[in-house]
């Protein structure tokens, strides 16, 4: 220990210090080189030692431990050692073991010496560490309860924020610790309202009041909060000293709050306006309704509530047992809706629509909501309605009576229209003389069997039959005979075929028939004979016995054509393939005869060309008047001279022109040249003769025919009566009374008529006696035979003897033979034509046509 400043006598001195040290209320302890050298009784006992017990012991019994030791020195150590007291409060251990706290200051006893020893003051601080502990422990508890606070809490010093929780500051979004030090200012809309609410609250504090309020706060974004605020303050005799304040946080209850109330004025406002009237009853009785309802019964809005709701009934039996209906449904969970006569306030009776549910509400009590709506005018529409509907119902009635006549009328208009329509349908497609398919159907059935036979790999045949000579019936009976032997054709035609195949007719004389189905050619063979058959007997039309020989042609699908018009055409081609192998029969399709007709085709193309190139030509044939041994005349006979086939007889191109038409322009030019050649050979000096010129079928029936005669003998200067025309018996039994007037008109210009070829046709005496006719000219057919078949020369001499009776002149053709001519001498004919006298020949061989008899006459 050090000696004090003061200057006493060492022993007092010395004295003073013991009774200081040995009555000090703390301990005080001297310790050098780690050991307890001197202490005061009472640092001892803090320890629990005596303090005889306690000198001169290591200083680590004062120690927890070692390390605790250690630590205090190395803390200590340079404070000491700078000479400068240590300080601080740690743990040290009694005697018994326990720790306790201590106050602990420390000072080297020499600063310069620190080694010298060190002074150390020691206080038992056990009690005040206690309450330290518990302080802090309770002010933990307080911390731990301010930040888990679900309010937002803050203390206030002089309006200064000494302190707050997270949740305060959560409230104005700031960020943690940013309002301490800061003035509760920036929390308010504005310094007036600041300074309002200070002098608010704190005239409340002095009054020993709690201060609550609600009020709109500023956020750190700018927005408002609605805050519940309550503060008190510590100290009401100094409210500056610091208050605490709770806030709430109460913008969203609010906000439900005023959206609840919005929605319930809303309501009201829709209650009060609603365009139905609405009602809230209990067990009945009215509680509430709308200014609607009331109108509706015509109360007033207030006179309703409390009164039984049977006054809108117009009597207690409605009452019960509408309550009855409904209960019986809202008692079910269910909606009651109901249309029901009422009763008005004023007594009269009117139509609503109530629609009614329970209200969950009391469990002792019937609570409902009601709907109404008054429909009486739309029951009125509707009764008017049902009234208009039964009056309907009853013109419907009346009218459907009307409409039933007028439907068995249309009906059968309707049936009449379809009939008329199967008519239509029917002459469209069908010859109206036969009632045969016409070429339409034709083409239709025939279509369809070539479809059916595609799929059941069949063959079909089409058979082309054109009647033989048919217009001679036309032209010598008449056009009514035809017509009947047309019919019977067609009947016998139809009677042969099935059911199933098609006879058609074309026209004029003209059927195809379709066999669908045919497996072989046989059986349109034998279809073909059966035709034959048919039509090969007599028919017996107006006291006629007429023969329709039938030409066929068959062609057969799909050898000879896959489709209409190619088998048709084939078919056509065969019948004339027919035809010209002499009539009466049938001939199947070949292509040879494709190629006969293509000549045939060529051939009149090219006879159009000649006409135009001047390649026909004539040669001329004289007549024999025998017994005065004289050419009486000449025949002049067409021929083409064609560059590359040369000389073309008429045999070949005649019956082409006849059949084209170009026989008029052909036999116009053969008029006009005979009768100039004859001129020239009159000019020449030769001698006057009659020349006769052939005139076609075709020609003849020319409407000009006599014009275009007057014209050319005007043009060739030659008088009529030297002109012959040569008509064949065909030809002239034609249109009887057309033919009889044209050779009236011919013969009265003084031409010639001879009857060519004749024998061969038809012709009946008495019509024969009837033309203007000179001359007949006997068929050379009947004179070649003349020497072999006595019947020719029978015929001939029939000839003759009628030729004779009706004042005719005869002229037998194609004498080849002296025989022959004996023996038509014989048979008195006395005019003749043919190779014995001479060959039709060229203008340029004239002499041998004027003077071809001295040779004959030496062979007669
Ligand atoms: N419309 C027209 N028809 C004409 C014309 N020119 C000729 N024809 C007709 O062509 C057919 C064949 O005529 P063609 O080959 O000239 O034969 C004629 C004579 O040559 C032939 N004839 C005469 N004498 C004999 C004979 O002794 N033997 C024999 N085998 N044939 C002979 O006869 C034909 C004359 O016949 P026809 O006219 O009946 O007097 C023929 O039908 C001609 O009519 C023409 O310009 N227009």
């Amino acid at each position: 220990m050090s000696s004090g400043p003061l200057s006493l006598p060492p022993k007092k001195a010395a004295l003073e210090l013991n009774a200081i040290f040995e009555n000090a209320t703390i301990g005080i302890l001297f310790s050098h080189n780690r050991r307890l050298i001197q202490a005061n009784r009472l640092c001892a006992e803090m320890f629990g030692y005596s303090l005889s017990e306690f000198v001169d012991q290591p200083a680590l019994i004062l120690y927890a431990d070692q390390e605790a030791y250690s630590a205090l020195g190395r803390e200590a150590g340079p404070v000491l050692a700078a000479g400068h007291p240590f300080r601080t409060e740690t743990q040290l251990k009694r005697k018994d073991g326990s720790l306790f706290w201590c106050r602990v200051s420390a000072k080297a006893v020499d600063p310069h010496h620190p080694r010298d020893g060190t002074l150390w003051m020691i206080e038992d601080i056990a009690e005040d560490r206690l309450m330290i502990d518990a302080l802090e422990r309770s002010t933990r508890e307080l911390s731990a309860i301010l930040d888990t606070a679900s309010a937002g809490i803050a203390v206030v010093r002089n309006r200064i924020f000494v302190r707050c929780n997270r949740r305060f500051e959560e409230i104005f979004d700031l960020p943690t610790g940013s309002l301490l030090g800061q003035s509760s200012r920036r929390l308010f809309n504005s310094e007036e309202e600041f300074q309002r609410t200070g002098e608010q609250v704190y005239s409340e504090f002095a009054a020993g009041r709690v201060h609550r309020r609600e009020q709109l706060f500023v956020r750190r974004d700018g927005s408002q909060t609605w805050l519940r605020v309550s503060g008190s303050a510590f100290d009401p005799g100094n409210p500056h000293a610091g208050s605490v304040w709770l806030t709430e946080d109460f913008t969203a209850t609010r906000e439900t709050e005023e959206r609840a109330r919005q929605a319930f004025d809303e309501q009201q406002l829709i209650f009060d306006n609603a365009a139905v009237g609405i009602l809230f009853a209990r067990d009945r009785m009215v509680q509430r309704c709308n200014r609607r309802l009331a109108e509706i019964f015509g109360y007033q809005q207030d006179e309703l509530a409390g009164r039984s709701t049977r006054v809108f009934y117009l009597n207690e039996e409605d009452y019960q047992r509408n309550g009855a209906a409904v209960l019986s449904v809202v008692m079910a969970g269910g909606t009651y809706i109901g249309e029901n006569r009422v009763r008005h306030k004023d007594g009269h009776a009117f139509w609503v629509r109530s629609t009614g549910r329970r209200v969950v509400g009391q469990a002792d009590s019937i609570d409902m909501t009601w709907i109404f709506e008054d429909v009486t005018e739309r029951h009125q529409a509707e009764e008017a309605l049902l009234r208009a509907h039964e009056e309907l119902e009853q013109r419907v009635v009346e009218r459907t009576a009307e409409l039933a006549s007028a439907n068995t009328q249309l009906q059968e208009e309707v049936f009449e229209r379809m009939q008329a329509e199967q008519r239509i349908w029917h002459i469209a497609h069908h010859d109206s003389l036969t009632g045969l398919p016409n070429r339409t159907l034709l083409h239709d059935r025939l279509e369809q069997a070539l479809a059916q036979a595609l799929r059941g790999r069949h063959r079909v045949a089409v058979m082309f039959l054109d009647l033989d000579r048919f217009k001679n019936v036309n032209d010598t009976l008449g056009h009514a005979i035809g017509d009947e032997l047309l019919k019977h054709v067609a009947s016998r035609l139809t009677s042969v075929v099935r059911a199933v195949d098609t006879v058609s007719r074309l026209g004029g004389d003209e059927f195809v028939i379709v066999l669908h189905e045919v497996s072989s050619p046989d059986d349109a063979v034998q279809v073909a004979e059966k035709i034959l058959g048919a039509l090969g007997a007599a028919a017996s039309i107006d006291g006629h016995q007429l023969h329709a020989t039938p030409s066929i042609g068959i062609s057969i699908f799909p050898d000879d054509g896959d489709e209409v018009f190619g088998l048709m055409k084939s078919a056509d081609t065969a019948m004339y393939h027919a035809k010209a192998v002499g009539r009466n029969n049938f001939q199947f399709f070949a292509r040879a005869m494709n190629e006969q007709a293509e000549h045939f085709f060529t051939l009149e193309n090219r006879l159009r060309q000649a006409i135009d190139g001047g390649q026909l030509l004539l040669h001329y044939q004289p007549l024999i008047d025998w017994p005065r041994r004289t050419v009486c005349g000449m025949e002049a006979l067409v021929r083409w001279s064609d560059p590359e086939r040369g000389l073309i007889e008429p045999g070949e191109f005649i019956p082409i022109a006849e059949e084209t038409g170009l026989i008029v322009p052909v036999g116009e030019w053969v008029l006009a040249e005979a009768l100039r050649q004859n001129r020239e050979w009159q000019q020449e000096g030769r001698p006057l003769l009659p020349i006769s010129v052939n005139l076609s079928p075709r020609q003849f029936r020319q409407k000009d025919l006599v014009e275009t005669l007057r014209r050319i003998l005007l043009e060739t200067g030659q008088p009529a009566r030297l002109l012959e025309l040569e008509i064949t018996e065909t030809t002239l039994m034609q249109d009887i009374d057309e033919t009889r007037d044209k050779l009236e008109e011919i013969a009265a210009m003084g031409v010639r008529l001879a009857i060519d070829d004749f024998g061969t046709g038809y012709s009946s005496l008495s019509y024969l006696k009837r033309f203007p006719v000179h001359k007949l000219k006997v068929d050379q057919g009947f004179v070649r035979d003349l020497t072999v078949d006595p019947e020719d020369a029978a015929i001939v001499t029939a000839i003759i003897g009628l030729a004779r009776s009706l004042g005719l002149d005869t002229l037998a053709e194609g004498v080849e033979t002296a025989e022959q001519l004996d023996i038509l001498r014989g048979l008195g004919c006395e005019k003749f034509q043919g190779y014995l006298f001479s060959r039709p020949l060229p203008p340029t061989l004239a002499d041998g046509i004027f003077s071809p008899l001295p040779n004959q006459r030496s062979q007669a």
